[in-house]
């Protein structure tokens, strides 16, 4: 991947890369709705647009972050890898080339690396020393933000053929939910379309022939500024939500969907890794002083952003430190555990379907704009 000047392995920050210059734009394709066939010509569209091109300029600056730190990772992620040390190297590697600065540009939220049948909201917490096998099936799902503006895009890895059904009709699925997406689209008929393509997929595992269906309650989302969720969730299956619910021109969406040779559905298991302050708490009363520094703490580092065990503890800078051995806090768990009690900070465990069955994953970030549709994380990875 190594365009627009870029070092191989990558070391120039984006932003020098496209100095005087316009980031790359995403890809590009008209409203599907024909009542929204007037937006690709009409003047009064035009102008509205030309109001958000620093907008636009902020999430394709991301995108091409997203880019360049996915082609880096892809050209290291083997089987052996520890996880701890994968997420690390591409944790540095986003820092580096978004030029890392406080809240106003960083990480948008934890690496994921769920393996097999867990979908989503993996990432090793300290001391699991998890290593990749050349049979996993496992989603790399990372977040850039600048300004609060979040890329969310992911991928699926997998080493060993027998997957290749899986991860098409999941590519192909999302691909879909993209093709649908646009001002006045329906939510339920986005869903709706994404399942029928997803299922018509199957895999041959074990001279057996596994049906390949969609998460029910898994979805896509809007995002707002940070804000990953911003409320409005987007169906991969039929009958998925609310007959009425349409994407509006200005919102941007995650589209992601996910596939899976178990029973189609996940729940919430094993150890939590990712957090996050929900958007709308208000002033909470704290008795521990742990909770208190704690949630000083995220408010500077994260904000609303979601976070890890692992960054709380990171060695350089920005870790959490109140009085302990060397400084650093490693006692903050009854702090977390405080905070998610009193409601402040919502968990978010793995999402995992039945042992033994394999999950997959394609996300993209899209925006709606008024005069066309922008897939502003596509690559020519995915
Ligand atoms: O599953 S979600 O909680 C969701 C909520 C409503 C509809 S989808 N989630 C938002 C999120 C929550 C916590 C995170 F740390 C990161 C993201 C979607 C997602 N996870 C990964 N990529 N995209
Ligand atoms: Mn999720
Ligand atoms: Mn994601
Ligand atoms: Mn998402």
């Amino acid at each position: 991947y190594v365009k627009y000047g870029q070092t191989e392995p990558p070391i120039i920050p984006v932003a020098d890369l496209f100095v005087g210059k316009e980031f790359p734009k995403g890809e590009i394709l008209p409203h599907p709705l024909p009542s929204q066939a007037f937006r690709e010509t009409s003047e009064e569209v035009r102008s509205r647009e030309r109001l958000q091109e620093d907008l636009y300029s902020k999430v394709r600056q991301a995108a091409e972050v997203h880019r360049q730190v996915r082609a880096y990772a892809q050209s290291f992620i083997k089987p052996g890898i520890k996880l701890a040390d994968m997420c690390r190297d591409l944790e540095n590697k986003n820092r580096e080339l978004n030029l890392e600065h406080g809240l106003e540009r960083g990480i948008g939220f934890p690496t994921g690396c769920s393996l097999n049948h867990v979908a989503a909201h993996y990432t090793p917490n300290p001391g699991d020393d998890t290593v990749l096998q050349h049979d996993d099936v496992m989603k790399v799902d990372f977040g850039v933000q600048i300004d609060g503006r979040i890329i969310d895009s992911a991928w699926t890895v997998a080493f060993n053929p027998v997957y290749d059904p899986l991860l098409q009709s999941v590519r192909e699925a999302t691909d879909t939910g993209l093709r649908h997406a646009g001002i006045d689209s329906r939510l339920c008929d986005i869903g709706e379309a994404i399942q029928e393509t997803m299922e018509s997929f199957e895999l041959e595992m074990g001279g057996k022939t596994l049906p390949i269906k969609a998460i029910r309650n898994l979805n896509g989302h809007s995002i707002g500024p940070y804000q990953i969720h911003a409320g409005k969730s987007v169906p991969i299956v039929k009958n998925g939500c609310e007959e009425s619910l349409v994407m509006e021109e200005g919102e941007i969406f995650a589209i992601e969907t996910f596939c899976s040779t178990g029973r189609g559905y996940v729940n919430e298991d094993m150890e939590c890794s990712h957090y996050m302050k929900r958007f709308d708490a208000g002033h909470v009363p704290l008795r521990m002083q742990s909770s208190k520094r704690l949630l000083s703490h995220i408010n500077k580092t994260f904000g609303t952003l979601a976070f890890c065990r692992r960054w709380l503890e990171r060695e350089d800078g920005g870790s959490f430190f109140v009085n302990g051995n060397n400084g650093r806090q490693t006692k903050y768990m009854g702090a977390l555990k405080n905070l998610c009690d009193v409601g402040i900070i919502q968990p978010y465990p793995p999402l995992c379907d039945t042992r033994g069955c394999f999950t997959a994953q394609y996300e993209h970030t899209i925006i709606i704009r008024p005069s066309c549709k922008e897939i502003v994380s596509r690559g020519d990875d995915y």
